[in-house]
């Protein structure tokens, strides 16, 4: 939009002013008037030509003086046109601006005491213009009555000379009769005489600018109160800002983070593809959610639930991320708690029955991968209800603690052991390699418990233990199966008196008592010297001639007789005694040797057989 040059045209209108041009015009008129009648006079004597040429030299002068005129008001009439449109133009320009601050203005004729109020004035609080009364009062009609004294005050001060302009923070009471938080900024002004002659202003609604405000300063709160750590980065993930709660969960200053990115916090228990994903979530959905294992300034790790948002502009670039750390350890700390609670029991520590039965189904599958077998041994205690009745409830507590932890301490740490309630424990072997072992098991437990238990009020108690066993998979496919079973098997060793087992098919029972029987006696065959050693000839069959001989080992019981290697060595191989066995015959074997060596006899080979199972 082109603007006119209001200075030169300024300039050029100082020249033709008024009074100059008039004077001008009267100076020239009269020489005129004098000089032309003086020039016709001295040329012409005839009084009808000087008649004629006067005419003729007032027709003259009135065509100048027409032509003059013309010039004269085309010239100010274009200037008129001029300062109109300047005028038009400032104050539209004007009206642009002060439409564009959105805020509305008023003028105050100090003079008449009238007051213009812009139509966005009006708008501000609900009105349409020049719907009340617009005098100098209503100003002050529309403010708390509490709040009229700022306004005078502010007024008294301009008009006393004090200030020539002034800034306030009122309320207005819109339409609705709610309060409009306005700023008003004025200014005074004066005449030549310094006497007051108008007081202009602006009004501002502040609503939206202080409700951001609020909001912004509830943020702010937020950030700093909130015990959650909180972390601003800029788009190349650069830290920017942390709040307290950062500080204290991170032991990072805000200071000693500025310009560093979050891998200050890495704990190295995530791989590549962990952030990889985690970068990705953010370009695509805008967020990431997730927990991560921090570690802090003094090297502790702690795990965090993290809440990663991209803050995007309006062109939806990222600007920023912002992270949220909750300090999840004390949840994981009572989740393990809580998990431990579950699954185990609180007066022992061992395992309770939920667990047991997960680990049963565990024990399950891996048998049946490995097609091998587990025994589960039910252990009740025998007369346990007696201490309880003679010395209470505590003094019972006491004992099961005691026998847990002698349970506990006694058998292999691979061996499970759970208490399921009351008085009962389950021994869980896993990868037994004989039917038996449960039985041999069973043995050392009973012995174990029937030792005396003194208990801390200085009592001596005597229990006994008996014990029912179930073997996977004779005796059960499943969990359920195997605890029914061996309870069942329980029932039947109670029945048969204190610290008893029995395996819950009859024929296991005979069996295991057999074995178990017939290791107790190889034991004492080694020790008191019933093992025989035999030799076999070995002879060359071309020439006849003895070349070797195989030793063998027989067990020549008192009572039984002669008892075949295939009944004792698998016993000797599974109790361990074979590793005795196996040394016995070698130094009877080479006693033998040298015997025969001595005796005049050839050197010969001789063989002794070595069982896998001796170490
Ligand atoms: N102190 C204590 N006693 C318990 C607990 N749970 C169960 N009992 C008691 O343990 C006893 C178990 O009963 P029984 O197994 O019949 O007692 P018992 O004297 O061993 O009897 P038999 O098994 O037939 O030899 C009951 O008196 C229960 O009240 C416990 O957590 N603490």
């Amino acid at each position: 939009m082109s603007t006119p040059k209001p200075s030169r045209r300024r300039a050029r209108l100082r020249l033709r002013s008024p009074f100059g041009i008039t004077l001008a015009f009267t100076a020239c008129s009269t020489l005129w008037i004098l000089l032309s009648g003086t020039v016709v006079n001295a040329l012409f004597d005839d009084p009808d030509t000087i008649y004629y040429v006067e005419l003729l030299k007032g027709f003259a002068y009135t065509a100048v003086v027409a032509a003059l005129l013309y010039v004269l008001l085309r010239s100010w009439q274009g200037l008129l046109h001029h300062a109109i449109a300047v005028a038009e133009h400032n104050e539209a320009r004007l009206e642009r601006v002060l439409l564009g601050s959105n805020d509305g203005w008023w003028d105050w004729d100090i003079g008449t005491d009238t007051i213009y109020y812009s139509p966005r004035w009006w708008s501000m609080l609900g009105y349409q213009p020049n719907e009340l009364p617009a005098d100098s009062r209503l100003w002050l009609r529309m403010v708390p009555p509490g709040e009229v004294h700022e306004v005078e005050a502010a007024m008294s001060k301009l008009l006393s000379g004090d200030a020539k302009s002034g800034r306030l923070e009122v309320r207005m009471r819109h339409k609705d009769g709610h309060y409009v938080p306005v700023i008003t900024r004025f200014r005074i002004q004066r005449d030549a005489g310094g006497k007051p002659t108008c007081v202009s202003g602006t009004n501002t609604d502040m609503t939206d600018f202080n409700a951001a405000q609020r909001r912004l300063h509830q943020a702010a709160a937020v950030f700093e109160t909130t015990r959650e750590g909180i972390l601003v980065t800029d788009a190349q993930a650069r830290i920017i800002m942390v709040n307290q709660g950062f500080s204290a969960a991170t032991g990072y200053s805000e200071a000693e983070l500025l310009g560093r990115t979050p891998a200050v916090l890495s704990s190295g228990k995530h791989d590549p593809a962990f952030f990889q994903a985690m970068w990705e979530a953010l370009a695509t959905d805008g967020y990431w959610r997730g927990e991560v294992c921090n570690r802090n300034k003094s090297g502790e790790m702690h795990s965090d639930f993290l809440s990663i948002s991209a803050v995007r502009d309006d062109k939806g670039k990222v600007i920023n991320y912002v992270g949220v750390y909750a300090d999840v350890s004390q949840i994981r700390e009572s989740e393990r708690k809580l998990d431990f609670l579950a699954h185990h029991d609180p007066l022992t520590g061992l395992p309770n029955r939920l667990m047991l039965t997960t680990e049963l189904d565990h024990a399950t599958k891996a048998a049946r991968r490995q097609h091998s077998s587990f025994a589960l041994l039910l252990l009740d205690l025998d007369r346990f209800k007696d201490v309880n009745d003679s010395y209470g409830h505590a003094a019972g507590d006491e004992l099961l603690v005691q026998v847990a932890s002698c349970l506990r301490q006694r058998l292999r740490d691979a061996d499970i052991v759970a208490r399921l309630g009351g008085d009962e424990f389950v021994v869980l072997l896993e990868n037994i390699t004989h039917d038996e072992d449960g039985g041999r098991v069973a043995d050392e437990i009973a012995e174990w418990l029937s030792q005396g238990w003194t208990l801390s009020n200085g009592a001596e108690v005597r229990i006994g233990v008996s014990i029912g066993i179930s073997v996977f998979p004779a005796h059960g496919k499943d969990s359920n199966e195997l605890i029914q079973h061996a309870d069942a098997a329980m029932y039947l060793a109670k029945q048969q008196g204190s610290g008893c087992y029995r395996y819950f098919s009859q024929r296991l029972t005979h069996d295991a008592r057999h074995r178990l029987e017939l290791e107790a006696r190889l034991h004492q065959a080694v020790q008191r010297n019933q093992l025989r050693a035999f030799y076999q000839p070995q002879i060359d069959i071309a020439s006849g001639r003895l070349i070797g001989a195989e030793a063998l080992v027989r067990w020549f019981d008192p009572e039984r007789g002669l008892i075949a290697p295939q009944r004792f060595i698998p016993v000797a191989e599974s109790s361990g005694l074979i590793n005795q066995i196996g040394k016995w015959i070698l130094w009877q074997s080479c006693m033998q040797g040298k015997r025969w060596i001595e005796a005049g006899f050839p050197p010969i080979i001789v063989a002794v057989n070595v069982s896998p199972a001796s170490s």
